[in-house]
């Protein structure tokens, strides 16, 4: 099994870092319904990390606990080696973690240049009160977010439909909006719910191309849920498996490959 103690090398040559989060002995219950039994995972930095698993697994709920919308009943998440309390959405974003969602949650009536924005929010420095005062500051602000969006959009390739309302666009392309809006907070680990659910082949293709673009350009840390394997095992470094809330497989795509429980309780019967 893959050593990564002190962090490790990809078969691509990739440097992976030091521990950026860690999920300890994670519990979560919804009443009688126990949606993760005690799990145990890191992430590090640099790194693309999957969560796989069958529908109902619990991978949505991981991700919302990794995000701080969930609180476990048992467990800790750590971030940067210390245990992270919980936390409000504006605060988790001021750590630098994004997320896309499974159902896409755009403003349909804005143009996808305001959509992008909206990702600048969580990082705005002048309040609503300074923003009166200190009109300059507000200005050069506002300047710089616009940048930052543009500068996303160029990178996703959406100039042509920068100024288009997101209600008029297909499907595959709204997800490329979400993900901007998400890459638009400058964030270092980016949490992706599904985001290749719903898409033809060659959006997959554009969306695979992307996730690998943005962690070799800025570095960010990925971690993302899928349930389409074959997408998920050409893109990660390392995949956790997840099958009735409990994790059933961890390491790298071909020591989960062959991983005998994964095979039985996953690879070896058809999902959707
Ligand atoms: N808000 C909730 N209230 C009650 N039960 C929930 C809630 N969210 C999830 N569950 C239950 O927890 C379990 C795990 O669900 P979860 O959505 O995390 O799985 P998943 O692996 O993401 O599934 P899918 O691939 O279908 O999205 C399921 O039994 C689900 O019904």
């Amino acid at each position: 099994m893959l050593d990564t103690s002190e962090g490790y090398t990809t078969a691509d040559g990739r440097k992976i870092g030091g521990v950026v989060m860690e999920m300890k002995n994670i519990t979560l219950r919804f009443g009688g319904v126990k949606a993760i039994t005690d799990i145990s995972f890191d992430i590090r930095e640099g790194e693309i990390r999957a969560i796989i698993g069958p529908n109902g697994a619990g991978k949505s709920s991981m991700l919302n606990v990794m995000s701080g919308f969930y609180v476990p009943q048992e467990g800790e998440v750590w971030f940067h080696g210390k245990p992270r309390p919980p936390l409000k959405p504006y605060e988790v974003a001021r750590q630098g973690i994004a997320r896309t969602f499974q159902n896409i949650a755009l403003f349909e009536g804005m143009s996808v240049l305001d959509n992008v924005m909206t990702g600048r929010l969580t990082q705005m420095k002048t309040g609503l009160l300074a923003q009166s005062i200190w009109k300059g500051r507000a200005e050069k602000e506002e300047t710089e977010n616009r940048e930052i969006a543009e500068k996303v959009i160029d990178f996703l390739e959406i100039q042509a439909i920068r100024k288009t309302p997101v209600s008029r666009l297909p499907y595959g392309l709204k997800k490329r909006v979400e993900l901007a809006r998400a890459l638009a907070a400058e964030p270092k680990l980016l949490l992706l719910d599904e985001p290749m659910a719903g898409m033809n082949v060659e959006e997959k293709e554009d969306m695979s191309r992307f996730i690998l673009d943005v962690n070799d350009e800025f570095g960010t840390t990925i971690a993302l849920i899928e349930h389409d394997m074959g997408v998920v095992m050409d893109l990660s470094d390392r995949v956790v498996v997840m099958d009735y809330g409990k994790k059933i497989g961890d390491g790298t795509p071909d020591e989960v490959r062959n991983n005998q429980e994964v095979i039985d309780a996953y690879l070896g019967v058809e999902h959707d």
